[in-house]
């Protein structure tokens, strides 16, 4: 593909992301691998060229723009030579015309900005939620290997952590194939340790989807107790079993619930466990560095949606844990009316219980729980509480 045509496949995909994140349709990355998968005279390198044209694109614009041509302008403003490629040969776009429309730039909506910076975000924190992101890995000891990746850092606090150098192609990594290790940010890893898993206890990870916390819980439950998965989706919670076999994680149980009928079908777990981990459903903006099109999903309402669906599995997640046990709240957003203020406004209604102390290799204290943010602790954004039943 020439450098025009390469700018003209990143705008019709940013056309379909546009329309995507509108009508909550698939993801970027599902989009772009659909759109090659029909296109086969693309190589890797146009593709790779392609992807990341598009992302620069979204990473550039920070409100949903109209079309996929007024975000590629938008780069093309700030670089030269992506502006030269608007030259209408062949598979190019057209020529660049005096009054057409140039996405604004920017880091996110206006509204969520607000929203982040009454969260006590400040603006540093705020560029940095749509900065690139590190691929980390986790290593299982439940598989005996000697782990040797080129290139692969230790992570500050995480004996099982390591970073790996980006573009490493994990699924081609003998490690990855024998289930020696995990994908899993660094902040995911750090957040899942205030359950304080142990062998022998029976936890509950109620919101479990494909399991990447159910996987970390087991792996240092070494074999003894139980981790019941549960979910709402199942083709989410399906792709947990051939992970839990491949990490050869047997303790792992998983149980589809109905939203709206969750005790009813966890009645044989209501007040007997010894720690519910709860990481709700959120707004995702901790995780803008891996998904950036997200900002361009949210809107105030989806928001008020989220929040109510968080009240009632806190409420779900209590009823599991037993007297002495913990539930543990965890959001992959800044915006404290998901984090901080929906776990105070649980301790206000719910005497019987307190918020503890935690000990994590990072984050900062806030609120009733801590926080991680890209910025500070160079992981995906988090807020973690550890809720003590009395
Ligand atoms: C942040 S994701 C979980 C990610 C997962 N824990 C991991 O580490 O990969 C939140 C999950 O909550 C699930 N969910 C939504 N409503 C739920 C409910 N009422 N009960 C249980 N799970 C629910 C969603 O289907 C989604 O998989």
């Amino acid at each position: 593909m020439t450098p025009s045509a390469r700018t003209q496949a990143a705008i019709e995909l940013l056309d379909q992301i546009i329309a995507a994140a509108r009508d909550s349709g698939a993801a970027a990355d599902t989009l772009i691998a659909r759109y090659f998968a029909t296109r086969r005279y693309a190589g890797s390198k146009d593709r790779r060229a392609v992807r990341d044209l598009v992302y620069a694109a979204i990473r550039a614009v920070g409100e949903r723009p109209p079309t996929g041509r007024s975000a590629m302008l938008a780069l093309a403003a700030s670089d030269a030579e992506v502006a030269a490629t608007f030259d209408g040969v062949g598979h190019g776009p057209a020529p660049i015309g005096k009054k057409e429309v140039t996405a604004a730039t920017g880091i996110a909506p206006r509204w969520i900005i607000d929203r982040l910076y009454g969260s006590d975000l400040d603006e540093a924190d705020c560029a940095a939620l749509i900065d690139r992101a590190p691929l980390d890995v986790r290593i299982n000891r439940a598989i005996d290997e000697v782990i040797a990746i080129e290139g692969a850092e230790p992570i500050a606090g995480l004996a099982d952590g390591l970073r790996l150098p980006s573009g490493t192609q994990v699924e081609n990594l003998p490690a990855y194939n024998h289930g020696a290790i995990e994908v899993q940010d660094a902040g995911s890893q750090i957040v899942t340790l205030a359950a304080r898993a142990q062998p022998g206890q029976r936890i509950v990870d109620l919101c479990a989807g494909a399991g990447g916390k159910t996987l970390a819980l087991a792996a240092v439950m070494r074999g003894e107790g139980v981790v019941l998965a549960t979910d709402t989706d199942r083709n989410r919670l399906s792709r947990l079993a051939p992970r839990a076999e491949r990490a050869r994680a047997g303790i792992i149980e998983s149980r589809l619930i109905n939203p709206g009928r969750e005790l009813e079908m966890l009645d044989d777990w209501i007040g007997s466990a010894d720690c519910v981990l709860i990481d709700a459903p959120c707004s995702g903006t901790g995780t803008w560095r891996r998904n950036p099109e997200a900002r361009w999903r949210l809107t105030p309402d989806r928001i008020e949606r989220l929040v109510e669906t968080q009240r009632k599995v806190l409420e779900v997640g209590a009823a599991l844990v037993k007297p002495g046990g913990a539930l543990v709240y965890i959001v992959c957003s800044l915006l404290d009316e998901e984090g901080a203020g929906q776990v105070a406004t649980f301790l206000a209604a719910n005497p019987g219980w307190r918020a503890q102390s935690l000990d994590l290799p990072a984050g900062r204290r806030h609120g009733p729980g801590t926080r991680l943010t890209p910025a500070h602790d160079a992981t995906d954004g988090f807020f973690v509480a550890r809720l003590h039943h009395a």
